[in-house]
Formats: C-alpha cells, structure tokens, sequence
C-alpha cells in the first residue's frame, strides 16, 4: 500500500471557463493558469505522483513549457496514472476537500465525481468530492483542493494450485473426476470472489 497527498490553489479570474475535476462548470469566473487551471485536477496528478514518490506536476509540465498553455488537465492525471502503473500500483480510493467561498459544490458534486472516476478509470464509490467555504481564512477570491489517494501493488496473478490424491479403486477416480468437471464450484465457500460475476456466465 501507498498513500499519497496533493494540494493547489488558483486564484477566480473573470473571462475564463471555470473547470472541476475535468467538469466544465456554469459561473462568472473561472480560475487562472497556464493550463486549464483545474485546481481539483492538479492536486490528484501531485497526490497520485507522490504516493509513488515520482515528483510533482511541475517536473513534468513546467508552466514555463508553452506546450500546457491552456492544457486540459486531464493529461497530467493520466501520465500520473501511467506513472503509477509502471511503480506497479492502482488506486484503491481517492478522497479530496475543495475549498472556495462559490460556486456551491455539493449541487454539482455527483457530476464532479463521476468526471474525476471516468478520468482516473475507476468507479465513482471509490473517489470522493467534499466542499468547505474559506471561513476565517482572508481567500475569497481562490479556489483551493486538497487530495488523498491510497494505492495497493498489482501483484502477479496467484500461480496455479496442484492436487495429488492416491485412489485405489478405480471406480473412485470415475467420481473424483466427474464431480471436478460436471458440478458447480462456488468459490465463494472458498472464502475468495471469483475475479469475474458468475451471474455474467453463460
Ligand atoms: N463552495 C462550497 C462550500 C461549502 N459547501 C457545502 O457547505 C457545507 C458547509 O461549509 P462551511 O465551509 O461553511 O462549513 C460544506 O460541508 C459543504 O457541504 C459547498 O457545497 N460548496
Ligand atoms: C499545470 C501547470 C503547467 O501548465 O501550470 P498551471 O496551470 O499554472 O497549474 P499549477 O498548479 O499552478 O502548476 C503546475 C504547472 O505544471
């Protein structure tokens, strides 16, 4: 297991397209960047590169190099993504808080999650959108996000297992294998799932 934290911040500038979590959002500002500006975006590519402990989005994407003017931020998630396949991970869950005085984020959150989990290719039940307004902190005019991701190894598929039984009657071999074949096995009472639903089985 990996776990890894992402943070950014941008500040609401009017004239551009206000984008969350790949989700382009009606509002009269959007947030500046060199590339989309998509704060949420940005703090998971950070969290999932440090979870496996590969920099930060900036070493990868310099906002000096004019091939990210205006990048959609779903391109710095996916080499993140690629980042963390080649170190042999995937994720298990995301969690992240959003924090901006508007617009407000749990009418819109549904939308945003299933966005982020098509982006990362995981179900929406493992990532999760909270929101908090700046109260107290003097930041009226920045969108702010903070990620978590936790990670689990790939792992080799498990090799396959042997038997050896001795029979003397040869009848009882007829038995022995005949229930291996014909009858349903319900790994289930094995205490392991299937790696496929057996409802799909036809
Ligand atoms: N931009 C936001 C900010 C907050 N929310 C929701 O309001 C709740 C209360 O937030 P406070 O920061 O005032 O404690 C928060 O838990 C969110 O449910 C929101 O949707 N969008
Ligand atoms: C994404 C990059 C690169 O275009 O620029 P911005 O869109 O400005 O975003 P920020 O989170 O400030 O910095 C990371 C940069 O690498």
């Amino acid at each position: 297991m990996r776990i890894g934290y992402g943070f950014d911040s941008h500040a609401f500038k009017p004239g551009v397209p206000l984008i969350l979590g790949g989700l382009p959002v009606p509002h009269t500002e959007g947030l500046a960047g060199h590339s989309d500006g998509d704060v949420l975006l940005h703090a998971i590519t950070d969290a999932l590169l440090g979870a496996v402990s590969a920099g930060d989005i900036g070493t990868f994407f310099p906002p000096t190099d004019d091939r990210w003017k205006g990048a959609d931020s779903a391109l710095f998630v996916r080499t993140a993504l690629e980042e963390i396949a080649t170190a042999g991970y995937r994720i298990v869950n995301l969690d992240s808080v959003l924090i901006l005085h508007r617009p407000k984020i749990v009418p819109i959150a549904g939308e945003i999650r299933a966005s982020v989990a098509d982006i990362l290719g995981i179900p929406s039940r493992n990532v999760g959108i909270k929101a908090k307004t700046p109260e107290g902190l003097n930041q009226d005019g920045v969108a702010v996000a903070h990620v978590t991701v936790l990670l689990e190894e790939i792992g080799e598929p498990e090799p396959l297992k042997t038997m050896t039984a001795e029979i003397e009657d040869p009848a009882e071999l007829e038995v022995v294998v005949r229930s291996l074949v014909d009858e349903p096995h319900d790994m289930r009472r094995l205490g392991r799932k299937p790696p496929f639903d057996t409802d799909d089985l036809t």
